[in-house]
């Protein structure tokens, strides 16, 4: 019967400013000690109210609600200076409350490039495994024999996963057509350490619902901890140092209502945690003081330490889809433009938790190298050099419509978005000079490394021979582009460019480093401290140093996994 340390409303232990993927693992984590007291500030609303969260299907609904930050990337001289959404959620459990539900550990060969680079094997992809099953409860469907590796999976974490258990048309030709094109290998699990070739995909789906770090990591049991209070619609402004200390220390925060306008400080006795994500992290630093002095000086803000690497190395997997047509109609385009059906699915949905809404418009996943050989590699090296289970980039083939251009009136398609997973292209976050409060200035400079162009490129090609397999002549499978553009390099790259986006897994605005790398190469030490000053530590996305080879959200969940432990031994 500790009593937590909480002496008021407005001091804490810790205050943890932001309640997504990371922010709700440290929140949970830290409270499990009840004689620590926690203060989540989150900017969003919580995440009740919204069935298009709960829903897997429909989750793309809500893109453009206020649970998103509604963000634009600045205009992208690689994506032909289009201005492209850079989605966020603005709800407690973060951007996992809106996102795909894709559930990627990446290859082995990513967590042991972290570990050495750090100095500290405790981040290889075997020390790593115990977080990776602390945070899953693999729940297989009766029919996922073979589909997956039980030895690989956590049964009791807070994250429920599972395969697709929508019986649809099209997965006998999507593994057929990738035995007869020879393009991918069948894997039977890609969260095992080498996720190339064509495997069943793994969501954060349970019992036909989103499982989220809200859903998961802050359940009933753990909001009615004693010791932790979770504060939404309150966005922090700034953290404020102590007058005179030195190092600077910070242990006050500002926020703000953005509903009812009120304002208020809160203060972390400990530290004040970091877990805004890859772009308001940084955002949240520099409008501290807290990044390159030019940056912070350019917003109206004084510099108070330079901090050179925040908002710099951002690094995101900027992502192309392309469309075939095909001849049967039983491909959701149906659910998406017939509002009865969509309706009626969603009864079925609502009485039973089953059918065609408890899932997305995906079923397998493609993870795929570029040749060695490859032509782009006589002028630039391979990233991923001599690691055979990391992937250049990933193909998700939909069961409909999936570009930006809006769907044709009639007609029915599937749709293969292919990222490139090892890009060089790097971006920034900096405040805007004209309104250093406001949104951000997110360049994710897509597509300006030749490199990436140049992984597209071939996946689309692949992607095109994937599409000539004789098992796709039964669909009458036809490219909804002009074909003659897969002859010619330059067409292709304007496809590429005109039809890309910018990315949702960014990453590596607030990296980790040693404790005695080089000043000014990353931000924070292998305690997650933000070095230089002192009570605060960043835990979220822009810490990964590196783009994963997968996407983003389980590198997350386990990076924060871990940072608790550190966390809770060095208190
Ligand atoms: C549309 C979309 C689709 C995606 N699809 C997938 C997928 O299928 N699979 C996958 O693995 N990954 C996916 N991702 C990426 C994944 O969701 C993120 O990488 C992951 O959630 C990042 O975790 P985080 O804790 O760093 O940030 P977030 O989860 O974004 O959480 C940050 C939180 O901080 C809050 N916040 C921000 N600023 C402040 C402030 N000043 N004060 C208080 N609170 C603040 C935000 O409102 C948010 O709740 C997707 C992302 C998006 C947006």
């Amino acid at each position: 019967n500790v009593l937590p340390r909480q002496t008021s409303d407005t001091t804490f232990d810790y205050v943890i400013v932001g309640g997504g993927a990371a922010g709700a693992v440290l929140a949970n984590r830290l409270t499990e000690n009840r004689s620590v007291s926690v203060l989540l500030l989150e900017a969003g609303p919580d995440n009740t109210g919204k069935i298009e969260a709960v829903v897997p299907y429909i989750y793309s609904r809500l893109f453009g609600s206020d649970w998103n930050w509604n963000y634009t990337i600045v205009p992208q001289p690689g994506l032909n200076n289009r201005v492209v959404p850079y989605f966020r959620g603005h709800v407690l459990g973060g951007s996992t409350e809106i996102n795909g539900m894709t559930y990627t550990r990446g290859p082995a060969s990513d967590w042991n490039r972290i570990a050495n680079y750090l100095g500290d094997q405790s981040w290889n992809w075997n020390n790593m495994q115990s977080y990776f099953k602390k945070n899953e409860q693999f729940v297989p469907g009766t029919n996922d024999n073979g589909r997956f590796l039980s030895s690989t999976h956590g049964t009791s974490g807070p994250i429920g996963v599972s395969l697709n258990q929508v019986n649809q048309w099209i997965l006998e030709p999507t593994l057929t057509a990738a035995q007869q094109s020879g393009v991918w290998a069948f894997n039977q699990d890609n969260n095992d350490g080498d996720p190339i070739g064509i495997s069943w995909q793994q969501f954060a789906i349970k019992g036909g619902q989103r499982s989220s770090a809200a859903t998961g990591y802050l359940n009933q049991q753990v909001r009615a901890r004693s010791n932790l209070k979770i504060q939404v619609n309150s966005r922090a402004t700034r953290l404020v140092p102590v007058a005179g200390s030195n190092p600077l220390t910070f242990s006050t925060v500002e926020y703000k209502n953005d509903v009812t306008g009120a304002t208020g400080q809160v203060t972390a006795r400990r530290d004040i945690i970091l877990s805004a994500g890859v772009i308001d992290t940084p955002a949240l630093l520099l409008r501290s003081g807290l990044g390159p002095t030019a940056d912070v000086q350019a917003a109206g803000i004084t510099p108070l330490v330079n901090l050179p690497a925040v908002g710099q190395h951002f690094v995101d997997h900027a992502g192309t889809p392309i469309a075939w047509q095909v001849n049967t109609t039983l491909t959701d385009d149906e659910i998406d433009k017939n509002s009865t059906l969509l309706n009626q699915l969603l009864d079925e949905w609502n009485a039973s938790k089953t059918g065609r809404l408890t899932t997305t418009s995906l079923a397998h996943i493609q993870f795929s190298r570029l040749p060695s050989n490859a032509s782009i590699f006589q002028t630039v090296s391979d990233p991923q050099e001599g690691k055979a289970d990391a992937p250049h980039f990933e193909a998700l083939l939909a069961n409909k419509w999936t570009l930006l251009a809006p769907r044709p009136a009639t007609g029915n398609f599937v749709g293969m978005t292919h990222f490139c997973l090892s890009p060089l292209s790097r971006g920034s976050v900096r405040l805007n000079p004209q309104n250093p409060q406001g949104a951000p200035l997110i360049d994710s400079g897509s597509l300006s490394h030749p490199f990436d162009i140049f992984t597209l490129r071939y996946a689309i090609r692949q992607t095109a021979r994937f599409f000539q397999a004789p098992v796709w002549r039964t669909y009458n499978a036809q490219p909804v582009f002009d074909p003659a553009i897969l002859d010619s390099d330059s067409a292709l790259d304007e496809y590429i460019r005109n039809n890309s986006f910018g990315g949702a897994h960014g990453v590596a605005t607030a990296k980790i480093g040693k404790a005695n790398s080089p000043a000014g190469t990353d931000v924070v030490g292998p305690d997650f401290r933000v070095k230089g000053v002192s009570g605060v530590r960043v835990v979220d996305a822009s810490v990964i140093p590196f783009s994963p080879g997968g996407h983003a959200m389980v590198p997350v969940y386990v990076v924060a996994e871990k940072a608790a432990d550190i966390i809770k031994a060095n208190p």
